[in-house]
């Protein structure tokens, strides 16, 4: 259904900032000759320009076609144009709407854009005018979309502008691979411990991609309710479940053109694996509760600190899916396996979190380096930033708190069995930084496990 294209990222109306083509428009008209008007402006320019000579007709199309924007004629034979953009909104429809209008029909029309129209323009008019009021329309749009996008992107921000550091051999061969890989579309898997930077690395290879300008939306699959995981990716319509009172976009929707990373994607319930293994097949979604199809034009980088395979293996993840996402694996070395990154990872996160606490730096010496260097690192990257934070807000560097390589369960042989399993807890609740749920998920034991561990040794844990 998509028709020519042309004019690329803007059209001659446009602006660089979105693109004119990622846009559906359905214009209904009784007549003829606006209908053909207006498609002949407008799908050279669009991607998908579908027209209706009534309401009935539209809703026809409506429900096997997604639109961002329906142009609409005010006196419309059989249902008007108003009444149905009543019926329209009320039904949940959250797209933009122009409506075209005669003068006779102002009083109304400004009334309209009270009634949930986005805008209107007198007949007759000329083809430059009605470009920049459906330019108007995509920009709000695209500036939501922005809006959200920089809402989620602020709480990671500090942590992730600057990218990966490190320059030893592994890391030099982990961002080769993310180059090359840029470039394609290509689904990628990141694998590898927590903490490793699989988030970082996903982020660099949006940056390097050339979806670079569109958004770049993280979705923690653990941390949303089983129930709503489906809503929160996928969007829902009106009236769709008890609580669904207005029509909502999903995750998927925010990162349109851009990049969705699916964090701890072995989480991610049974059935829902089954529901995106089809939308990365057919490209389409359709948002609970909907009867239409969305067109999805998204890349997917998922990530797992568990084994995918084994987890196929073991009946836990569709291996469809995991074959769907696995086009490239790429793993994230942990840090033991690449200690001489650890002085530059010092001084980064000494420069990134002096700025943010306020504090003065600490010295640095070989021989920290050298204690660091020997230390296992079981929560990798995330342990030592934590370790930093830590340092600064002490004032000094708490080494004699760390074991040694190979002495993750610090205290060598003689320690007898409960006290090892009682470090090597503690060790990984300060290597999350305190949070029970993560630390828990990391030691494959419950939550409840964990705390009843914890009030056995008199611990409390935040
Ligand atoms: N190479 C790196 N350079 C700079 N910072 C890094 C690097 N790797 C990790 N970090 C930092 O370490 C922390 C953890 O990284 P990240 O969240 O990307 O790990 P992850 O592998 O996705 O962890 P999880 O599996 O638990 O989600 C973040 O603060 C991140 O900025």
């Amino acid at each position: 259904m998509r028709h020519e294209r042309e004019g690329g990222a803007a059209g001659p109306a446009g602006t660089p900032e979105f693109n004119w083509q990622a846009h559906s428009v359905l214009i209904v008209d009784d007549e003829e000759g606006m209908r053909s008007f207006l498609a002949r402006a407008l799908k050279p320019r669009c991607g998908l320009v579908e027209t209706a000579p009534d309401a009935e007709h539209a809703m026809r199309l409506m429900a096997r076609l997604h639109f961002d924007l329906l142009i609409l004629d005010i006196a419309l034979p059989g249902k008007s144009g108003l009444d149905w953009l009543h019926e329209l909104r009320e039904s949940g429809f959250a797209g933009d709407v122009i409506l075209i209008t005669a003068f006779a029909d102002l009083d109304t029309a400004i009334n309209a854009l009270r009634g949930g129209a986005s805008d209107f323009i007198l007949k007759p008019f000329r083809v430059d005018q009605i470009l920049n009021a459906i330019k108007n329309c995509f920009q709000r749009a695209h500036l939501a979309r922005e809006n959200f996008i920089l809402r989620r992107e602020l709480a990671g921000l500090a942590a992730d502008v600057e990218g990966l550091v490190g320059q030893s051999a592994a890391m030099e061969s982990l961002r080769a691979v993310l180059r090359r890989v840029a470039q394609m579309p290509s689904t990628v898997l990141l694998l590898g411990e927590s903490g490793t930077g699989k988030e970082v690395a996903a982020r660099a290879l949006h940056r390097m991609s050339p979806r670079a300008q569109r958004p770049f939306v993280p979705v923690n699959c653990p941390a949303i309710a089983a129930g709503l995981i489906e809503s929160e990716l996928f969007g829902h319509v009106k009236g769709a479940f008890t609580g669904a009172t207005e029509t909502r976009n999903g995750l998927f929707y925010y990162a349109h053109g851009g990049t969705l990373f699916l964090d701890e994607i072995s989480e991610l319930p049974l059935a829902l694996q089954t529901r995106l293994l089809r939308v990365l097949e057919e490209r389409k979604l359709r948002p609970v509760g909907s009867e239409r199809e969305v067109p999805v034009d998204v890349r997917i980088i998922a990530a797992s600190n568990r084994d995918l395979a084994a987890e196929v293996a073991a009946g836990r993840f569709r291996q469809d899916l995991y074959f769907r996402l696995a086009v490239v694996e790429i793993v994230s070395p942990p840090l033991r396996e690449r200690a001489e990154d650890i002085p530059d990872l010092v001084r980064h996160f000494m420069r990134q979190l002096t700025a943010q606490l306020g504090v003065p730096a600490l010295a640095l010496s070989n021989t920290l380096f050298a204690r660091l260097e020997a230390y296992g690192w079981p929560g990798n990257v995330r342990e030592l930033r934590n370790f930093i934070e830590r340092s600064l807000i002490l004032g000094g560097f708490p080494v004699e708190a760390l074991g040694t390589r190979g002495d993750v369960l610090a205290g060598g042989m003689d320690l007898p069995l409960d006290e090892v399993e009682k470090r090597h807890i503690l060790r990984m609740l300060d290597a999350c930084g305190g949070n029970k749920s993560e630390a828990a998920r990391r030691l494959g034991v419950s939550r409840k496990t964990l705390e009843r561990k914890c009030a056995e040794w008199g611990e409390s844990v935040a």
